[in-house]
């Protein structure tokens, strides 16, 4: 370890010492003679604190000289090192360096002290602390500097290894011991006293410094001066000390009753302190305990070891284990100031939010999560948020509205600028093409195809049993710009400032002290879909337009992508390859969750029995990942390439892409739902999902139930104005044969359906051109570059929107969301175990 050399000490350069302050305070009354010490200084020149200067000032040039002069020289030195020992004065005869090593410290816990002397002059002469020739306590203006302690100790004083309790004033005598006893009341005038209690006012620092010759001290301590370390006064008070002391002739004279005619009891005044070491959490070489220095007494049955790691921890003084546990009053009374400023209980921002004040930032628009956390209400009460748009208190019915802010569309690009970053580093870590969608892909187990679709780009994934069977897939439309700006944009603005209901709904713990509540907010609409979360549940008749455009579009997108996705089973496993359910795109319920910064949708799946094969979401907004891994129990170990993370632990993700604002989301295959889950995790300030499920009335329990889900299902004719024909542009798979595609299969299928379908008003019927189906290319993962789909729609489609076109606002925005992308790319570097998004 290397030296430090200071060439200042406690602050003051070094070569102050040779300028010899006379201390301004002189102590005089209470005198500590050095005759008990075993080497006596040579008091008998010095009459009181004022130092010899014509000696001092002789001595300090020549110290500085050589301290000076050997600086540089020591901070080469590296072997040059503390002698702690008695004789370490003589370990050199070279005086240069003897006095330099005084002024090298070592960063290691000191086995002694780091600064003694041999003499009381060296010592006054040394450190600018302690200047007092006579008096134990040294003071300048009043205030003590150091607290010096050898012979005349009170029987009651306390030294212990950061703790001192020591008295200070009143004249002393010597008595027939030839000890210094005290022989009168100390007075509160005196300068000791008035120091001491200036010292503590000012919690100022001070030196403690133990003679050999002490008589109490709990170790031998190795020179005749030693320095403790700082401690500060904590305490002043007066106490009544019984002395015994010689009469006075006149006393001795005239004997009382209750004195005998030599010595006499009396009761003096004392003035006493309690010091406390400054730094606890440096060992104090002085404890005669160094493995327990740091145990309080607590216990009523006495002290006992707090170490844990001490061979005597919590045992008695007989070393038996401790087993009744009750501490004492000491422990209970003791009560230390808390030093600094002490914040409000209740935080700032609630105060702030219950006020209506400071609740929009330049950059914040209702969704972030400073709003998605809790606030303590005026009443007192903690309040989470559980409604989209307001803070509604549990206890005393106070609502704090958050009005939403319409989310700025450059920062939903930036948000996808950035998401799309991300991808890209996770699909080069997973070694997955670039133009695949994907980012993680478990290629052994999961088909997948990547189609050119006109204003939709089509990806798709086909999921196996654990016999490798085929048992659903998972298909992404992609929009575009101008799809966006049809629909989605206007979609996610209404959805964003208005109330639709949305609220966190509770997923466990009933509604006490245990709730707890989903990472989303929620509303359903048409049949009631009942989920491990309870979710309220509207009608289609009541729900809002933008909902019923979203069921448009969704039963538009189911209708095409289901019959694409049996093209490519056919085409990728032939039908004996699969075990997939027929198409049944017959939404009745759309449920709408609404995503705030950094919500998600952990691992679960969609398969509740009265669940149709086909699930379609739009999402809209911010970014997110979703992600398909195989459930526990799902027998998938052989056909996925990916391992568990551990023998009984969740399987890692075996395919993951990204979602952006207009793309819909298709899964068809109930079987789906038997071996997979599948988790959706945003990345950014706001997101939505509205989700399109069939949820089955002949599967339902009760009649009442059957009834509100046929009539809460069925749209009302006002949706008819919605109805979607994929924005009239052709899904064209496999963009470069689109002359060989054959529609009329997919327009039939459809219109089938409609027919079929008595509950829900009539959708109209597909156009020519609207849908495709048919005859597949491969377009695996090596596809060419004309029709390959990249990811990059938020560069191209939306616009050439450069980084530093963006606004400060959206810049310290994405500052948030930058995090998330980082911790992802950082844990993903182990590839064989696929962290979850
Ligand atoms: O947020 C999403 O995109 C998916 C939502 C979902 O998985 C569900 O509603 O079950
Ligand atoms: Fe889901």
């Amino acid at each position: 370890m290397e030296p430090t050399i200071m060439n200042t000490i406690n602050g003051q350069p070094i070569a102050e010492a040779s300028t010899i302050d006379t201390p301004n305070d002189i102590v005089m009354n209470d005198t500590v003679q050095q005759d008990h010490t075993n080497n006596p200084l040579p008091l008998s020149d010095v009459t009181d604190n004022t130092v010899d200067s014509s000696v001092v000032a002789a001595c300090g040039v020549e110290i500085i000289d050589s301290c000076e002069n050997s600086i540089a020289e020591l901070k080469d030195t590296k072997h040059l090192k503390r002698e702690h020992d008695g004789d370490s004065e003589d370990a050199t005869d070279d005086s240069t360096k003897r006095t330099c090593t005084d002024i090298v410290r070592f960063s290691e816990t000191p086995s002694g002290p780091e600064v003694f002397a041999r003499s009381r002059m060296a010592l006054c002469e040394s450190v600018p602390y302690f200047r007092s020739y006579k008096s134990s306590l040294y003071t300048q203006k009043c205030v003590a500097r150091g607290f010096y302690m050898d012979g005349a100790a009170r029987d009651q004083d306390i030294f212990k290894a950061q703790v001192v309790i020591s008295s200070v004033g009143g004249g002393r005598d010597l008595d027939e011991d030839k000890k210094r006893v005290r022989v009168g009341d100390m007075s509160d005038t005196s300068l000791q006293y008035r120091a001491i209690k200036q010292t503590m006012d000012e919690r100022t620092l001070i030196p403690v410094i133990v003679g050999r010759n002490h008589p109490f001290w709990p170790v031998d301590v190795p020179h005749n001066f030693n320095v403790l370390d700082y401690f500060y006064i904590t305490d002043v008070w007066a106490e009544l000390n019984a002395v015994v002391t010689k009469p006075s002739a006149k006393e001795a004279a005239t004997p009382t009753d209750k004195s005998d005619a030599d010595h006499e009891t009396k009761m003096i005044r004392v003035f006493c302190f309690r010091l406390e070491k400054a730094n606890l959490q440096k060992h104090s070489w002085w404890d005669p305990n160094p493995t327990s220095y740091d145990s309080k007494e607590i216990l009523q049955a006495g002290w006992a070891c707090l170490n844990h790691n001490c061979d005597a921890f919590f045992k008695d003084s007989e070393g038996k284990k401790i087993t009744n546990v009750s501490y004492n009053d000491v422990f209970l009374q003791e009560r230390t100031e808390y030093i600094g400023p002490i914040p409000s209980i209740v935080p700032s921002a609630s105060v702030d939010a219950v006020n209506g004040i400071g609740l929009y930032g330049a950059d914040l628009y209702g969704s972030e999560a400073v709003y998605r956390s809790g606030i303590v209400c005026s009443c007192g009460s903690c309040t989470s948020r559980v409604f989209w748009n307001r803070w509604s208190c549990e206890h005393c019915g106070k609502q704090v509205r958050t009005q939403m802010v319409p989310y700025p569309k450059d920062l939903l690009k930036a948000e996808a600028d950035l998401f799309n970053k991300t991808v890209d580093r996770l699909r080069k870590a997973n070694r997955i093409p670039a133009n695949t969608l994907a980012t993680k892909l478990d290629m052994a187990a999961v088909k997948h195809r990547e189609v050119g679709a006109g204003l939709y780009k089509v990806s798709q994934f086909l999921l196996p049993d654990g016999s490798g069977k085929i048992i659903g897939s998972v298909t992404v439309l992609r929009a575009s710009q101008t799809i966006c700006e049809r629909g989605p944009d206007k979609m996610f603005d209404t959805l964003s400032v208005s109330d639709i209901g949305l609220r966190r709904n509770a997923v466990s713990g009933g509604d006490g002290a245990n709730e707890g509540l989903s990472r989303h907010f929620g509303i359903n609409w048409g049949a009631p879909y009942k989920f491990g979360v309870t979710v309220d549940s509207k009608g289609f008749s009541d729900a809002p337009e933008t909902i019923l455009q979203a069921v448009q579009q969704m039963r538009w997108a189911g209708t095409t992508a289901v019959p694409m996705a049996e093209g490519f089973i056919a085409e990728a496993v032939g039908r004996d390859g699969a075990d997939v359910e027929e198409a049944n795109v017959d939404f009745n319920e759309c449920l709408s969750l609404g995503y705030m910064e950094s919500d998600m949708i952990h691992y679960h799946d969609d398969g509740e029995k009265e669940c149709g094969p086909t699930v379609a979401t739009i999402s809209l907004g911010a970014p997110a990942m979703m992600s398909f891994r195989p459930k526990k129990k799902s027998g998938m170990e052989h056909v996925v390439s990916v391992p568990p993370k551990a023998k009984g632990k969740d399987f890692c993700a075996v395919l993951s892409f990204p979602l952006f604002h207009g793309d819909i989301t298709i899964m068809h295959g109930s079987r789906i739902h038997g071996l997979y889950e599948h988790q959706v995790e945003p990345a950014g300030g706001r997101r939505f999902a509205l989700t399109c499920r069939y949820m089955d009335p002949a599967k339902m329990k009760t009649d009442e139930e059957r009834l509100q889900a046929k009539i809460g299902g069925a749209l009302p004719a006002r949706a008819n104005k919605y109805i979607y024909h994929g924005d009239g542009h052709l899904i064209t798979e496999g963009v470069l044969k689109q002359d060989t595609v054959t529609q009329d299969t997919a327009i039939q299928h459809h219109n089938e359906q409609e027919a079929g379908n008595q509950d829900i008003a009539s959708l109209g019927t597909l156009t020519q051109g609207t849908v495709l189906d048919g005859q597949f290319q491969d377009h695996s993962i090596q596809k060419t570059d004309e029709t390959a789909h990249t990811n990059d729609r938020t560069e191209k489609d939306i616009g050439n929107h450069h980084a530093d076109q963006q606004s400060a606002t959206v810049q310290s925005t994405l500052e948030r969301y930058n995090f998330r992308s980082r911790k992802t790319a950082v844990n993903y570097k182990d590839e064989d175990a696929f962290p979850t998004l």
